[in-house]
């Protein structure tokens, strides 16, 4: 149990109706879902608003300042907060960037739950509103020597504005050709232990006798450029990604034979042979986890390389489609700083006009909660957004609660 915080407790009084929570920029807007009043907001200076959160349980009376995870919103002018009855509530920051406007915070998703256990206390996530969606991530595995990384160049070289590549994190030694920020974060192991630790990682593993992870970062920058990101990630790292929240394709390449295997990392040239025992030794438990384990979709043969290629583009729908599949960067949100905000089932209305501009037309922002992806500890996508002219829509009987 968490101290009371220092505010008027007499916020708690009130009932904000339907789970919608807007206050001017001197209060903490409160939401209640259930029997938890969230209480988003408090002033860290005279000139902006941290969005801190408190939980009073109204079963206990209890306080609770929860375990916040995810990437915390910058410090705002006021926000608007909106319960989304699946366990996360929409903020909407104001006198915000029009790419920064739209936020979760989530309090009962199937992340939170599982971290709330883990953790043993009260936990909370933050996760960015993003507008639109990419393609499914594909993560792709197999044992070291079988071809991924030619696999994946391939893949780059072929479609440079369709696929971006996770630049994971590792504390191996880089190889000669080897470029930091480009095939790999080169970096210590305490480093990378306190960031995984302060949870910026997506998944981590130990592997050959080195740390490898996928920051969350790695992936979502990659999605927010609009490209298909691909995972060059081990066994261990892919079943991390199935628990996660992110939707991706599971594909494990095998080589032909562990004989073929062992010449082609002796060919390859970049390992001591120490080193290439150790290799192919692990190989042995991957191809055994790869095959049987059921955390990948498909599985390819990397014998000849141009066949296996070819199988790997028709696995991702690009056998001849691939231009028409390309999708457009998925761009910010508009968001003016005035506005109020209304919600009809999973559309949630912004009216930004002044009262007297109302009935001008397009002054009505949609924000279409409907086909939401993702969330945290990454990014939430799938946002739709749209003006609408609140009459020729019919929308001018929205009842407006805030
Ligand atoms: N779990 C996890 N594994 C990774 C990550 N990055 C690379 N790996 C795996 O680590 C193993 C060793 O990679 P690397 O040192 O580049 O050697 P290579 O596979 O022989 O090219 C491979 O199985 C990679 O798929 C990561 O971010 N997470
Ligand atoms: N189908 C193949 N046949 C022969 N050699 C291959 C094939 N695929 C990849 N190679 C070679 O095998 C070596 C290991 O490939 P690489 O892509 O580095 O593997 P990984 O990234 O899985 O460790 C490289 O020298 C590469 O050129």
């Amino acid at each position: 149990m968490g101290k009371a915080p220092a505010f008027i407790v007499d916020d708690l009084q009130n009932e904000y109706q339907n789970g919608f929570g807007f206050k001017h920029e001197d209060c903490e807007i409160a939401i209640t879902i259930e029997d938890k009043k969230y209480l988003i907001g408090g002033s860290d200076d005279e000139s902006a608003f941290s969005i801190g959160v408190r939980i009073f349980d109204k079963a206990t009376g209890n306080w609770e300042i929860p375990t916040v995870l995810g990437t915390k919103p910058k410090p705002c002018k006021g926000h608007s907060a909106v319960s989304l009855n699946d366990g996360r509530i929409l903020i909407i920051k104001k006198g915000f960037a029009p790419d920064d406007c739209i936020w979760f915070l989530e309090v009962d998703t199937e992340y939170v739950k599982k971290q709330k256990k883990g953790l043993g206390t009260e936990v909370v996530a933050w996760s960015k509103g993003v507008r639109g969606n990419v393609e499914r991530p594909v993560v792709i595995s197999g044992p070291s020597g079988v071809g991924k990384g030619t696999l994946i160049s391939m893949l780059m070289k072929e479609f440079p504005s369709m696929f971006g590549f996770s630049v994971s994190h590792t504390t191996r030694a880089p190889r000669g050709m080897e470029k930091d920020g480009v095939h790999y974060h080169f970096t210590e192991r305490s480093v990378m232990e306190k960031e995984i630790e302060d949870g910026k990682f997506l998944e981590f593993a130990s592997v050959h006798g080195n740390l490898y992870g996928t920051s969350i970062e790695a992936v979502e920058v990659v999605a927010d450029a609009g490209k298909r990101c691909i995972l060059d990630i081990d066994v261990q790292g892919a079943r991390s990604v199935r628990d996660s929240t992110l939707e991706a394709i599971f594909i494990f390449i095998c080589p032909p034979s562990m004989e073929e295997l062992g010449k082609r990392l002796r060919a390859r040239g970049t390992e001591a042979e120490e080193q290439i025992l150790k290799r192919l030794e692990n190989a042995e438990a991957e191809m055994e986890q790869g095959k049987s384990s059921g955390i990948f979709d498909h599985i390819c043969y990397n014998d000849k390389l141009e066949d296996c290629y070819e199988n790997l583009k028709k696995l991702l729908g690009l056998d001849g489609t691939a231009v028409a599949t390309q999708k457009l960067s998925p761009q910010g949100i508009n968001l003016p700083v005035d506005h109020s905000v209304s919600r009809i089932d999973n559309k949630i209305i912004i009216n930004c006009g002044a009262p007297e501009l109302e009935k001008a037309s397009k002054s009505l922002i949609v924000l279409d909660v409907s086909s939401l992806k993702g969330g945290a500890p990454g990014r939430t996508r799938g946002l739709d957004v749209y003006a609408v002219d609140s009459f020729s829509d019919g929308l001018n009987g929205i009842n407006q609660l805030s």
